[in-house]
């Protein structure tokens, strides 16, 4: 099995409609092929003879020890995908020892996925984060992060690319733009007069800026990262402001289409963090050679979105940890092919042909 075989197993399970709202992106997708694309453009050049007998791939994210430098990206509505929804999903990341960021948009409120994260792998303190997207009205955002706070969330992600929603063809052709009845974002349920979770109640705004940020820093002492900071200036400007980790995301090319693949942009946004916090990397990981290259580059960990919901479509809990343990699997075949005793060992120099291009086909 690889993780392409859980995107057929999704795409004859699930409801035509609820596919195309995860494979989608923003108007001509290009940079969704990009970020695919632009990890088989860059070659690996192994090392021999270096007497790697065992190979280690644990890493340690703001004082948490994962066993794999992987984590579930933020995607939101899990019970659209399996009845369960973001509780299969917790469960597995829980016992496969990964990081879950839960999303804002979770049908399943914060308070229950780490609940059963904490179930399902007693003793082992597993960490869940939250990721939100700054709310116009201050009162909104104090609540949600007072919600993940109280559920015991490790550490806040903030997602900075949607200061408008992308355009997305797929969902406007489909006609989805809410969830059927009898789901909500459960995140949301009463936060302002009575609110039933209405996909709505998440506003987008493209007032925001650097003060608001501000005002959520002074306001958790929970690490800080920011999501989908693409532009190196930008993170060195987000560490002047005080966060603790960058996640270099496109949102899966789902917000502007044609900006870069964000492997390609790994060198540059890695030289302007230069190691101060830990920086991961989502779009396009679908295999043991992306995670590999991704942390040659500079990237600390890399994240999942996609792969884990065809999983979760395919066989809730057990799907998405049969596409944890083959991206585990397929990690430590990499490192023994690449003569490597662990990801420490992995620098630029195992890379060829990384370039900045956008390189869309
Ligand atoms: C179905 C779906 C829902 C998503 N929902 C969110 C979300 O609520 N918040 C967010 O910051 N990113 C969201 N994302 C983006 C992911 O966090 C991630 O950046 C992206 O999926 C990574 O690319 P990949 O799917 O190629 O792994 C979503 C992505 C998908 C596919
Ligand atoms: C206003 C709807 C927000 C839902 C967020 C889901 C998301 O980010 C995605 O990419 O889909």
């Amino acid at each position: 099995m690889n993780l392409r075989e859980f995107e057929s197993a999704a795409r004859e399970l699930l409801d035509p409609v609820h596919y195309d709202y995860v494979a989608g992106g923003a108007d001509d997708e290009v940079t969704v092929r990009a970020n695919e694309a632009a990890f088989a453009r860059i070659a690996l050049l192994p090392r021999v003879l270096r007497g790697a007998a065992s190979r280690e791939s644990g890493v340690t994210l703001f004082g948490h020890r994962a066993s794999l430098p992987v984590v579930l990206s933020p995607t939101a509505f899990h019970r659209l995908f399996h009845k369960e929804g973001e509780v299969a999903t917790a469960r597995a990341a829980a016992r496969a020892g990964v990081v879950m960021i839960t999303g804002m948009a979770s049908t399943v409120a914060v308070a229950d996925v780490v609940e059963a994260a904490r179930a399902a792998a007693p003793g082992r303190d597993p960490a869940v984060w939250f990721q939100l997207y700054l709310q116009p009205a201050p009162g909104v955002t104090e609540a949600l992060v007072r919600r993940a706070t109280e559920a015991g969330c490790a550490a806040l992600v903030v997602t900075v690319d949607s200061p408008v929603l992308g355009a997305h063809t797929r969902n406007a052709r489909n006609g989805f733009h809410d969830l059927p009845d009898g789901l909500a974002c459960e995140n949301l349920r009463d936060l302002l007069d009575g609110e039933p979770g209405h996909v709505r109640q998440i506003a987008m705004s493209p007032t925001l800026d650097w003060d608001d940020l501000d005002r959520l820093r002074a306001s958790t002492s929970l690490p800080l990262l920011l999501k989908g900071v693409l532009h190196p200036d930008d993170a060195r400007i987000a560490l002047d402001h005080g966060v603790d980790g960058l996640l270099l995301s496109n949102h899966g090319g789902r917000q502007l289409d044609t900006v870069p693949a964000t492997i390609d942009l790994l060198p540059e946004i890695a030289a302007a963090v230069a190691g101060r916090v830990p920086l991961l990397l989502d779009g396009g990981v679908r295999r043991g050679t992306d995670i590999v290259k991704a942390l040659a580059l500079g990237a600390t960990a890399v994240g999942i979105g996609r792969p884990a919901v065809w999983g979760l479509a395919a066989d809730g809990e057990n799907g998405v940890t049969r596409v944890l343990d083959i991206l585990r699997r397929e990690l430590d075949h990499t490192l023994a092919l690449c003569g490597a005793t662990g990801i420490a060992d992995l620098t630029p120099a195992l890379v060829r042909n990384a370039t900045a291009s956008a390189g869309p086909r």
